[in-house]
C-alpha cells in the first residue's frame, strides 16, 4: 500500500463524525420499522423483540461519513418513560409517534417534558394509514414548532429516502450544535485576550469597533 493511500484512509477515519441516537416512543409506533429501514432500506413487517437493541450504521451525509449508533427503545407500556441513562447517552433523540394513535403524540410530549436541551426529530409514522388518522398533520407541525426542531410524516412502510432524512436531520442539528459548543467553548477559552478573539472571530482590523 502506498503512503498516499495510507494517508487518504487515515484522513477519512479522523475526519468520521460519531453521533449517537435514541429513537424514542410508546410501544407499536414503529421504531423498529424506521430503524431496520434506515439501517437496511428494507421493511419487515413484524419484530419480535422485547428488549432494547442497539446498531452501528456508517453513512454519507451531505458527503461526510457518519458512524450512527442506534438504540431503538422499547418501553412495555404508554406509562414507561426513557431512563436517564438513555438520555444521558444519546446525543440526539428521534421522537416518533404514529399518526393513526392520539395516546402515542401524547406520549411524545410526556417524553419531551423529561429531556434537557438535546437535539431533537419529530416524525409522525404510518402515514400510509391516512384513513385511521387521528393526529392531524398540522398538530405535528406545531408540537415541533414548539419543540423547535425538525418534523416529518412518514411511512416506514413505504419510503426509504424520507426515512433516512429524518436521521439525516437529526444528525445535522447535533452535528451543528457540537461545532457551536466547539466555538463558544474557544470564545471562551480566548476570551481575556481580546486581539486574539477578534481574529478567531474572522473580523478585519477595519470592521472592529474603535476604542
Ligand atoms: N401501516 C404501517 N404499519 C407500520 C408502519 N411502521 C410500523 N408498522 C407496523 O406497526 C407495528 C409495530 O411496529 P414496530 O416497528 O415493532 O413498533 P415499535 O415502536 O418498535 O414497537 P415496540 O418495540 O413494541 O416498542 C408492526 O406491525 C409494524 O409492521 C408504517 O409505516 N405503516
Amino acid at each position: 500500500m502506498s503512503s498516499n493511500t495510507i494517508r487518504g484512509i487515515r484522513r477519512k477515519k479522523s475526519s468520521l463524525s460519531e453521533i449517537k441516537v435514541a429513537v424514542l416512543g410508546s410501544p407499536g409506533v414503529g421504531k423498529t420499522a424506521l430503524t431496520v429501514r434506515f439501517l437496511t432500506k428494507r421493511y419487515i413487517g413484524e419484530y419480535d423483540h422485547q428488549a432494547e437493541m442497539r446498531y452501528k450504521h456508517e453513512v454519507l451525509v451531505d458527503g461526510e461519513p457518519v458512524l450512527f449508533e442506534i438504540l431503538d427503545t422499547c418501553p412495555k407500556n404508554e406509562d414507561e418513560l426513557p431512563q436517564n441513562e438513555t438520555l444521558n447517552w444519546a446525543d440526539g433523540c428521534l421522537l416518533v409517534y404514529s399518526i393513526t394513535d392520539r395516546k402515542s403524540f401524547n406520549y411524545v410530549r410526556r417524553v419531551k417534558q423529561a429531556l434537557c436541551d438535546i437535539p431533537l426529530a419529530l416524525v409522525g409514522n404510518k402515514g400510509d394509514m391516512v384513513h385511521l388518522r387521528q393526529v392531524s398533520t398540522e398538530e405535528g407541525e406545531i408540537l415541533a414548532k414548539d419543540f423547535e426542531c425538525y418534523f416529518s410524516e412518514v411511512a416506514a412502510a413505504e419510503q426509504v429516502t424520507q426515512v433516512a432524512e429524518a436521521f439525516h436531520e437529526l444528525c445535522r442539528e447535533v452535528l451543528s450544535i457540537r461545532r457551536k459548543n466547539k466555538q463558544s467553548l474557544l470564545d471562551r477559552m480566548l476570551g481575556g485576550k481580546s486581539n486574539v478573539k477578534a481574529y478567531a472571530r474572522g473580523k478585519s482590523d477595519s470592521a472592529l469597533p474603535k476604542e
